[in-house]
This record gives C-alpha cells, structure tokens and sequence, in this order.
C-alpha cells in the first residue's frame, strides 16, 4: 500500500499522521465547558440515533478547540502576510473540507462542528455548503449517460465547484452555488446559496478531497483542497457504512419517501425485505464502488482523519503533522 495515498507508515517506519487513542484526544478538551445541549443535540442528529454528549464532550469538543487554533494561528499567518506586504489586505474566510464516504456522517460531523465553531470567540459566522449543488442536473446527466453514476466525480461539475471555492478564498464578497434537493433527487432550478465572506466555510461532500485532474496536455489542473485550510475525513468499516446506509434508507422510506413529491415516493409501498434489498443494490451498484475507487483513495490526503466504530462513536484520530 502506498504511503501517499494511505494513511499508515511510509517504507521508513514513520507515519505522516498522530494518531491518537479517544482517550488521549478526549483530554485535550481540557476545562472546556461543554457548549450544546440535548436541544441543540436534537436539532443537530440526522436520522440517526440521538447524537450523544459524551461523544460531543470527548470528541468534537476537542476537535472544534484544535480548529478554533487552526482559525487563529491563520489569523497570524494573515498578520505576518501583511507586514511583509505593507499593506492592509482583507482575511479570506477559513475553509474546512469534510470529505468521505456517502452514509458515514459527514453532514452530521459538518453540522456539529458548525455550531461548535459559532460559540468560539473569533468565528461567530460558520457556514455550511454541501457539494451535491454541483452535481450536474439529472437532465445533463441523462445526456451523458450517467444518470447511474451520481456521487462519482464526472457527475458533477467539478469547474465550477473549483470556482466557487477559489472566489470565496479570494475574498470575494459575495459567492453563490446551486443547490441539491434529495426529494425532487436534482437540482433545483430557482434556489441558490449565497455565501458572504463567514469567518469559517465548511465544504461537506463526497470527493472534496479528490486530487487535481489531469489535464488532455498531461498537466495537472487544481484540486478543489488546494484552498482548503483544513480538512476532516470521516472514516469507518465499509461493512458499518453499508449498514447506516441500509438504516438511513428505511427511515426515508416511512419519512421523506412518503411524500408524493418525492423521486423516490414509489420506495414508501415496499415491503422491510423490499426496501433493504433495493438500498443493498443501491450500495452496491453505486456507492460502495464510489467509495471503493474514489473516496477511499483520498483519505490520506485529509489533515484528520477520524475513525469510527460501529455504533458511530469515534475510536481514533489520526492528524497529520506539522
Ligand atoms: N455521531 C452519530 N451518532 C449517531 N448517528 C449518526 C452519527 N453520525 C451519523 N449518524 C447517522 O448515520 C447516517 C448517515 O449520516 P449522515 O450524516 O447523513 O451521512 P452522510 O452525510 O455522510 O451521507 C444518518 O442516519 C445519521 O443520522
Ligand atoms: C447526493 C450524493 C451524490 C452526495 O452528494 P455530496 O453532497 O456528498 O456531494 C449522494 O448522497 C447520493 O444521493 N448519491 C446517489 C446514489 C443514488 O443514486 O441513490
């Protein structure tokens, strides 16, 4: 396995990453008091079981003190930039990536770390975009033939996900994307997120850690983490996502899947044998092969890396060294 993609040890015996153990990492939460509450926790659980404090206390509590330092050892940088410069520019707004397999977590890791980065002094303005927005539409999709390929890199449209988050780190007042309806299953044609200059802006999506494309000249081109201040992979078992997968699809099914308005309302009459034998194919015709050749691969370009187990708590973190 090579070392640059992965996230173990080099040839060498040495490992680009810390790892650290819960317990290791839950100490480093010091005295800080614990800022959500079972409401906020209740607003923030997807469709999940309910999020639980201790993993909030022990784990993202921590993490969203290590990004506040991040956040602030930036704002140095930005000084330092100035000086140098001898000149007031403006400080572009620090963007977090949050990459990883569909299912695993990643909007719910995303949306934990938004409110917690809001209650630190310096980041009162957290934003949250999911890449979905850049998918092509379903009906650009048709046209390529790869109405079956959502989530896989070609299905989205990767300029112009590289040219929203290359204007917001250039300081750009004003950005706006598309945005993704999972109930219509496209993109919706009158919607837009606007994002303006926050303190912090959190890209959650599938391949956001995905290397630069090749271009047909032979040259690499950007790659979207190239503006990326951070970055998180949420990590599990495949087998443990296909089960969250499965469970999330049977929730839909009594939920969402049951308004007629859904592209996926046909699913709310199935049967429990039905409904968890259409997830499995659609795991295994589409997202377990996604995370297999395109997700995967990037996990060791992330700067953390966090682990979880089967019931979702976080067993380990890996961050990369300085
Ligand atoms: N920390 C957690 N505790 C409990 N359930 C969780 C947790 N994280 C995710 N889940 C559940 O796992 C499923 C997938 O999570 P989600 O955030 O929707 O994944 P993704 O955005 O990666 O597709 C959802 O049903 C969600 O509620
Ligand atoms: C919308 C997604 C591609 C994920 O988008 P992301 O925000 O991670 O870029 C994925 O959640 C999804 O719906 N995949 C399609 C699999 C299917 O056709 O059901």
């Amino acid at each position: 396995m090579s070392w640059v993609t992965d996230t173990r040890v080099t040839d060498n015996g040495v490992s680009p990453f810390i790892e650290l153990e819960r317990p290791t990492w839950a100490r480093l939460a010091h005295s800080i008091e614990q800022p959500l509450d079972m409401d906020d926790l209740d607003r923030l659980s997807g469709l999940g079981e309910q999020l639980n404090l201790a993993e909030i206390r022990e784990v993202y509590l921590p993490l969203s003190r290590l990004l506040y330092l991040y956040v602030q050892g930036a704002g140095h940088l930005h000084q330092v930039t100035n000086t140098f410069l001898g000149e007031e520019t403006q400080r572009t707004p620090f963007v977090i990536g949050v990459g990883g397999s569909v299912a695993v977590g990643k909007s719910t890791t995303a949306r934990v770390l938004q409110e917690m980065l809001r209650r630190w002094p310096d980041t009162p303005d957290v934003q949250l975009v999911t890449t979905d927005g850049f998918l092509h539409p379903n009906e650009e999709l048709k046209r390529r033939g790869i109405m079956h390929r959502k989530g896989f890199p070609e299905s989205y449209d990767r300029r112009g996900l590289l040219r929203f988050v290359s204007e917001v780190k250039s300081g750009a007042d004003e950005v706006r994307a598309p945005m993704y309806s999972h109930l219509t299953y496209n993109i919706l044609p009158d919607a837009e997120v606007v994002v303006r200059r926050p303190d912090v802006l959190i890209v959650e999506g599938l391949n956001v850690l995905a290397p630069a494309r090749i271009r047909s000249n032979g040259t690499a081109g950007l790659a979207l983490s190239d503006f990326f201040d951070f970055s998180v992979y949420v990590d599990a078992r495949t087998q443990d996502i296909e089960d969250w997968y499965v469970r999330r699809f049977m929730k839909l099914r009594s939920g969402a899947f049951a308004d007629p308005a859904s592209y996926f309302h046909r699913y709310s009459t199935l049967t429990d044998d039905e409904a968890r034998e259409t997830a499995l194919d659609i795991w295994h015709r589409i997202n377990e092969p996604n995370l297999r050749e395109n997700v995967l691969p990037t996990r060791g370009r992330a700067q953390l890396v966090l682990t979880k187990d089967a019931d979702h708590s976080i067993r380990r973190m890996l961050l990369r060294k300085i």
